[in-house]
């Protein structure tokens, strides 16, 4: 991939002859009304016209093209700020070329570039000024403000659409980064943060309306044995199947997401306990059942604790507690099984 530092020079050298040259349209206005010297169109042409192939060719060959680029900008500030005294400070156009190259300096992003271009600018400004003799002319006709018209219009929709571009970009990152921060990368379930989110608001309205809700924690058993005998590429394989095992076992309305390294938990939303016992039996069946390709003859087994939204979890940690107390019930009853509250310890169905 080429590398943007390098891109600098090329990207840039476009836009300084475009700038320059309609800078140039408005300088050649005010020189031409004021019937200015060879001298002064010499000056002007050679700011305007010559520089933007000398900058880009100086940093063409610089062994560092970023920094001969920055250094380049610099000297665009203070060759704007040089035609200043030449226009006899007429006031539009002066104003215009300054703030633009302000602009200019302020959206390269680099911290603090348009304050160090300020000496340079009053620099070339006092020393333009002694050369060409200071003249005070500040009144603008028509004529140069029409000639002002083409680079402001120019410059304003290219910085627009500048900032547009980079205003989407950065909201498509952001779009990213939420969806990284939601999604566990192993397994493709929610992650702990947003599923905690989810958890939190199913509980919020099971204390406002009632509404039911289950929450199913699920653990494999003997999961470090798994990673031990078998590696950790196999112990992912081993989650990303147990995920797909979860997600098809879910309506769109439940959360699924994994809390911690082997261990599951899952929102059922509207479900009273008897139905989240049966999709727990059923996760808990699929799991036994179910043959890795690459491995057929590895077999594993999962533990699940459920427990139904109620008044006295006055918390998400008090609901995660009771599932979580079931969980370990499950696994103190011999593992492979559903604990559920209130029901007795179900055993698997052999
Ligand atoms: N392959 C893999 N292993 C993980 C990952 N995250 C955690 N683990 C492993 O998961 C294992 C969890 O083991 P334990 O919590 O001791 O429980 P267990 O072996 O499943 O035993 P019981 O829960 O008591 O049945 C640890 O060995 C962790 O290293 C992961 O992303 N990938």
């Amino acid at each position: 991939m080429p590398d943007p530092k390098r891109q600098l020079p090329r990207r840039v050298y476009p836009l300084r002859v475009l700038g320059m040259g309609l800078g140039a349209v408005v300088v050649s206005v005010v020189l031409w009304e004021r019937n200015a010297s060879v001298v002064a169109w010499l000056y002007m042409a050679l700011i305007t016209l010559a520089w933007p192939h000398v900058a880009y060719q100086l940093s063409r060959r610089s062994a560092d093209p970023y920094r001969a680029e920055i250094r380049n900008l610099l000297v665009d500030s203070a060759l704007v700020a040089a035609l200043v005294p030449l226009m006899h400070f007429n006031l539009l156009p002066s104003v215009l070329l300054l703030t633009l190259t302000m602009v200019d300096k302020i959206t390269t992003g680099i911290h603090g570039l348009w304050a160090r271009s300020l000496p340079g600018m009053a620099g070339a400004a006092a020393a333009s000024a002694a050369l060409t003799g200071f003249h005070w002319a500040p009144v603008t006709s028509m004529l140069v403000i029409i000639a002002c018209l083409p680079v402001m219009v120019l410059h304003t929709l290219s910085v627009s659409v500048v900032s547009y571009r980079l205003i989407r970009k950065v909201s498509q990152q952001n779009q990213l980064l939420d969806e990284l921060r939601r999604i566990d990368a192993l397994t493709g379930l929610y992650g702990r943060g947003h599923w905690q989110e989810q958890a939190e608001a199913t509980l919020r309205r099971h204390h406002a309306t009632d509404e039911p809700a289950c929450l199913v924690m699920l653990d494999i058993d003997h999961f470090k044995q798994i990673n031990d005998r078998h590696g950790h590429t196999v112990g992912d394989e081993v989650l990303r199947a147990l995920a797909r095992i979860v997600l098809n076992n879910v309506r769109a309305t439940d959360c699924a997401g994994r809390y911690g390294g082997d261990e599951f938990a899952i929102v059922l939303r509207g479900m009273h306990l008897d139905n989240a016992i049966l999709v727990a039996q059923r996760i808990r069946e699929q799991v036994q059942a179910l043959q890795l390709h690459d491995l057929p003859s590895l077999r594993f087994t999962s533990s699940l604790g459920v427990a139904a939204a109620d008044h006295r979890h006055n918390s998400l940690r008090a609901w995660t507690n009771a599932a979580d107390a079931e969980l370990y019930q499950a696994k103190a009853a011999g593992r492979n099984r559903v604990s559920a509250g209130a029901m007795p310890v179900l055993a698997p169905v052999v």
